[in-house]
């Protein structure tokens, strides 16, 4: 780890990205100090996962993301799974459901309920034992449940995502569950890490498609090449603004370069058209 990082307890320079984009658009802010839910998308060794805990309002929901096992800062949550998979959306999405209704219980205020051997008891409005009172008393319906989980429950999708090296040695000295040893920066092949990072960048936008409410916002990371600009139309049919940003963090002679997208323009979108229109 670079000894600036180092120095202030960051789990990677990556952070110091994250901050200057954070201290350029105020991605993290909220009105009037709203809690928001953010997902991080590539999130192992965790430094972006710090700079969010920091900067994001008192209560916020933060969820790491990644194909590799990794510990992340305390106040985080993660995940280890694919992104390219759709069930990994499902969990993403089920995951800030039951934060939300954490969040909603803790606002609730207290009720009588009548159990069906006529006694009385106070519980918390919509509590575990509120919810299991009322299963015994009214007919279970899971999939009312599931209807219930808000289809777009993120305000910002942020993604750092570089394929992992591939580990063909080192399984004696745990490298499996420390990404320091698998994460790449680049591949050193120019064609090779654009092509990747549009892929990645496009499991990104689906995301954001499915998962990010009306007015969020995104970052994700790319190396820039000749597809770049047809990504950005794909990101203009989604926000309403869309800048390219390079951070001075970030080596001035790597390729590497963010997409900064604000407002998302709506809660539903058509992925068929931004797709298949550029
Ligand atoms: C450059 S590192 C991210 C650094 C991180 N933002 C930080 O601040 O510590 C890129 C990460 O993307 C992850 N990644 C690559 N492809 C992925 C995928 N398909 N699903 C989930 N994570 C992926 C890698 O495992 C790697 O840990």
């Amino acid at each position: 780890m670079p000894r600036e990082a180092k120095h202030e307890n960051l789990k990677s320079r990556a952070a110091f990205k994250l901050l200057q984009v954070d201290q350029k658009f105020k991605i993290f802010q909220s009105s009037e100090g709203r809690a928001l839910n953010v997902v991080d998308l590539g999130a192992a060794p965790g430094a972006w996962n710090q700079v969010a805990l920091e900067k994001c309002p008192k209560g916020s929901k933060i969820l790491g993301v990644d194909i590799l096992p990794y510990q992340p800062p305390r106040g985080v949550s993660s995940m280890q799974a694919n992104i390219l998979s759709r069930r990994t959306h499902e969990m993403i999405r089920s995951f800030f459901g039951s934060a939300e209704k954490e969040r909603h219980s803790d606002a609730l205020k207290d009720v009588e309920i009548t159990t069906n051997t006529g006694d009385t008891i106070i519980v918390k409005e919509n509590s575990m034992m509120g919810a299991q009172l009322s299963e015994t008393n009214n007919e279970s319906d899971d999939s009312k449940d599931d209807n219930s989980l808000n289809k777009t429950p993120i305000d910002v999708v942020l993604s750092d995502m570089y394929a992992p090296f591939v580990q063909i040695s080192g399984f004696a000295n745990a490298t499996t569950n420390n990404p320091y040893f698998r994460m790449a920066n680049t591949s050193g092949l120019v064609v090779r890490d654009h092509e990747m990072s549009m892929d990645l960048c496009d499991a990104a936008l689906i995301v954001a498609i499915n998962l990010l409410k009306q007015g969020g916002c995104s970052v994700m990371k790319f190396f820039s090449g000749e597809r770049d600009k047809y990504l950005e139309q794909r990101l203009q049919m989604v926000f309403h603004k869309v800048y390219r940003y390079k951070p001075t963090a970030s080596r001035s002679e790597s390729r590497e370069c963010y997409f900064v997208c604000l407002n998302k323009k709506a809660d539903y979108i058509d992925k068929l058209k931004v797709f298949s229109s550029a």
